[in-house]
């Protein structure tokens, strides 16, 4: 267990002092194999037990009782298959379980002939009682039984370990210890370690009196009080270990095996998960575990609970409770509000001082509200701890909001996202899972991107400064926001003026939208992933009221998550305006190119490549704006988007047949003097063929249709760049021509613009040169 002994134990105080607790675990003994088994409707098959015996090794158990051997020839086989092939640790006691029966006893030690070290185990019932009616004895006939038949083991273990070398200990339980005069329990007992005659003070000489509440039929402190009486009478108690076999009868065995240790035992017989006769034997998992929780390590390990879970019942066949202590799978969970709080406000607490103890090279300590050990050393994950319905509360679903999508919500956003989740949770009377929570709070706050986005969504934006008009002080500058955003799936630029970047896009909404909002409340921090601070991310939260009623109950809340600050906020802003627009129409975006025009040629052009997907060039930029101004002057200086894209391509021929002028075909070879086009050339409706050398194909073309056109063609401007993405790349090409021609004595000089795409980037160039000659006018000579 990694991180074990960490946790904060009780420090609970009697009014006489400091209470008496235990400093050191008990020796343990499984008896899942023997004990287990033996109540199990179907016992373990022998592979069952071998992968149970391994789980107990790897768990760290020393002392293993393996079998009742004389049962039957599973049990007996599984006891000679585990020492023939050699399975048993040399670190690890098998133990075998016999009646004081001869032929039982010689089939018992029989069945561990080899083994290197082993414990037999002989039993017979003590209490009035069983005296009485089963065995019908006399307490004499009880001890006379008792003693003859722990002869017959010490002299059949002693020939065993002559002819095998087996080193041998010997455990003796009065069965029924708990029902039996504490009297009779320590006289049977000193008769016993007289018949066994070798008990000494050494661990491996002393001799195991076990003490069973085989039934467990009072208080565990009546069961503590007989555990004393016999460890402060038994003779040669320094030649004893005194073990404790709890059953769970009252449901009390954990704390009967408690009390039992703290008034004299050294160890404690048990099964995992409180397998066992009837209510079970003492739970070894819950029993150690409870010693993780005090400080003290247990000595065995519980690091992969689920791991253990897992081979315990799959060889028992019988399930864990969900509420069962430390291994059930309701134990490190939360519905409830307060307790959700409380896990969530532990968890920040806990992690400044473990940041603390980090620094000074201190422990760091487990202590959390609600949660007596850290999940985590038992292998499990947090993500189960709060687990959200009907009954769960704000700080529960921001926890885990906080976990799974690393922000930090503001107290009064978790109150608003607490009824969203509330809602759903009350009307579904279900959990609400991570996924559901995580899900309905991208959708409220259309946050994460993709089918989650809202409908407006940030693109691009640019913040600048410019001086305030109203001061000279440059702290007061004013700040610009001029940025793209996605408008109902189509890009639109938009521009406002603030005192900083989040006014300034209210204020752009407002003018471009009619989107009326003000900030309320707004905080950030920072999102680190410790493993690359390089990348971290600021997140943003904000609460907009309409701008005319600041005080309003009816507010929106936003988040945003950008590298960069301003980022997060505007992106916070959006996420709330989302919120607040719902489904309701919006305006159309206008650019406003007149009189106190509040869009430039840039936004047109901006507004060009949103929607077409052309990079102008500046000269272009320029010329077209002059063709907006002035197409926008019936409109007040106003024109929408769709009316823009419509203007350009009607002023430039674009996506459509150039007339009267083009170029139905064309070819382009090397050629002495340069490239050669050789084509075909339409002009009102008159195809001829044609041939011209050039330094490249634009001046080929040239030269073909100086052969056709009076005057001179000048190309004054080209440019060109690609369209489109993956397989459907294509190119647009921009060339600018001028055109001088002299015509009844009079010298016209004309320049124009043509902008044609293809797929084909020559092609592209060759018919932009043709559209611009369409534009310039130019005159065919007559033939
Ligand atoms: C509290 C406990 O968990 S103790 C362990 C209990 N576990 C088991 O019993 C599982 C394995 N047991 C078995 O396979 C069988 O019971 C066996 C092989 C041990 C014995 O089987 P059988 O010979 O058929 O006897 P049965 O099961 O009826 O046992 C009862 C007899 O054993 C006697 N007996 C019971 N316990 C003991 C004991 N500890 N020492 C000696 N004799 C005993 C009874 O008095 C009775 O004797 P009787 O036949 O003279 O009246
Ligand atoms: C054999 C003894 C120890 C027993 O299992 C019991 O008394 O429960």
């Amino acid at each position: 267990m990694p991180c074990m002994l960490h946790t904060r134990p009780s420090n609970f105080k009697t009014v006489n002092g400091p209470a008496k607790r235990s400093t050191v675990p008990p020796i343990w003994l499984s008896t899942d194999l023997r004990d287990g088994n033996q109540a199990l409707a179907n016992p373990m098959t022998i592979e069952q037990k071998t992968t149970f015996f391994q789980l107990l090794v790897e768990c760290g158990y020393k002392e293993i009782e393996v079998a009742y051997p004389a049962a039957s020839d599973t049990d007996y086989n599984f006891v000679r298959g585990l020492i023939e092939k050699h399975q048993i640790p040399d670190d690890v006691w098998i133990q075998v379980l016999t009646p004081a029966r001869e032929d039982l006893i010689r089939r018992t030690v029989d069945s561990v002939a080899g083994s290197k070290k082993a414990i037999i185990h002989m039993y017979n019932a003590t209490s009035p009682l069983f005296r009485n009616v089963v065995f019908k004895n006399s307490k004499e006939e009880t001890i006379e039984l008792a003693t003859k038949h722990t002869e017959l083991v010490r002299q059949l273990t002693e020939e065993c370990t002559k002819r095998h070398g087996t080193i041998f200990r010997y455990e003796y339980s009065p069965e029924t210890f708990s029902q039996t005069e504490p009297e009779f329990s320590v006289e049977i007992c000193d008769a016993v370690k007289k018949a066994w005659g070798k008990a000494g003070v050494d661990t491996l000489n002393k001799i195991i009196f076990n003490l069973p509440a085989t039934v467990e039929i009072a208080p565990p402190n009546h069961f503590a009080d007989l555990v004393e009486y016999f460890h402060t009478h038994i003779s040669e108690r320094d030649k004893i270990l005194i073990s404790l076999h709890p059953h769970n009868d009252r449901g009390t065995g954990i704390a009967a095996a408690e009390l039992g240790i703290l008034a004299g035992a050294d160890r404690v017989e048990g099964c995992l998960f409180g397998n066992g006769e009837r209510t079970g034997n003492v739970d070894l998992v819950n029993l150690a575990l409870n010693y993780y929780t005090q400080g003290i390590h247990p000595n065995v390990e519980y690091s992969d609970i689920q791991h253990v879970i897992d081979v315990v019942t799959q060889c028992n066949d019988l399930p864990v409770h969900p509420r069962h202590p430390y291994a059930g799978e309701l134990v490190f969970t939360a519905f409830s509000g307060s307790h959700q709080d409380a896990i969530k406000k532990g968890f920040e607490d806990q992690a400044k001082r473990h940041a603390l103890a980090r620094s000074r090279d201190e422990n760091e300590i487990w202590e959390m509200p609600y949660l007596p050990i850290d999940p985590a050393d038992l292998g499990q994950t947090y993500e189960a701890v709060i687990r959200v319905n009907s009954q769960s509360g704000k700080g529960g679903i921001a926890f885990l909001v906080k976990q799974n999508l690393h922000l930090d919500l503001p107290r009064k956003m978790q109150i608003v996202f607490y009824q969203v989740v509330q809602a759903v949770a009350d009307r579904e009377a279900r959990e609400m899972t991570v996924d559901d929570i995580t899900t309905a709070f991208r959708t409220t706050y259309h946050f994460g991107g993709g089918k989650h986005e809202g409908r407006l969504a940030l693109r691009s934006f640019k913040i600048s400064s410019a001086p305030n008009p109203d001061t000279a002080d440059e702290a007061e500058d004013v700040r610009q926001f001029d940025g793209t955003i996605l408008v109902d799936g189509v890009l639109r630029v938009i521009r406002g003026d603030g005192n900083g970047p989040i006014s300034a896009l209210l204020n752009a909404l407002r003018t471009h939208l009619d989107i009326d909002l003000a900030l309320r409340e707004y905080t950030e921090h920072s999102i680190d992933t410790e493993a690359d601070l390089q990348n971290s991310r600021a997140a943003s939260y904000i609460e907009l009221v309409p701008a005319k009623d600041r005080k309003s109950a009816l507010s929106w809340w936003g988040v945003g998550v950008d590298h960069d600050i301003a980022g997060s906020g505007l992106r916070a802003v959006l996420s709330a305006v989302n919120s607040h627009i719902g489904n309701c129409p919006l305006p159309e975006l206008k650019l406003s190119v007149g009189f106190n025009a509040r869009s430039g040629q840039s936004d047109v052009a901006s507004a060009i490549l949103n929607s077409l997907g052309l990079e102008l060039p500046r000269r272009l930029q320029a010329t077209f704006f002059e063709v907006v101004q002035r197409a926008a002057t019936a409109s007040g200086g106003e024109i929408s988007h769709a009316a823009l894209s419509a203007l350009f391509k009607e002023t430039y021929g674009y996506d459509s047949p150039s007339a009267p002028l083009s170029l139905k075909s064309f070819e382009l070879d090397r050629a002495e003097g340069g490239t050669r086009l050789t084509g075909e050339i339409v002009f009102d409706g008159q195809a001829q063929t044609v041939k011209g050398i050039g330094n490249g194909p634009l001046s080929a073309l040239l030269a073909c249709l100086h052969q056709s056109v009076d005057g001179s063609l000048v190309i004054r401007e080209y440019s060109e760049h690609a369209l489109g993405q993956g397989t459907e790349v294509g190119a647009v090409s921009y060339v600018e021509l001028v055109y001088e021609v002299t015509k009844n004595g009079q010298t016209r000089k004309t320049s124009g613009w043509g902008v044609v795409s293809d797929t084909d980037i020559a092609a592209s160039g060759l018919h932009a040169v043709v559209s611009a000659a369409n534009r310039v006018g130019v005159v065919w000579k007559t033939q």
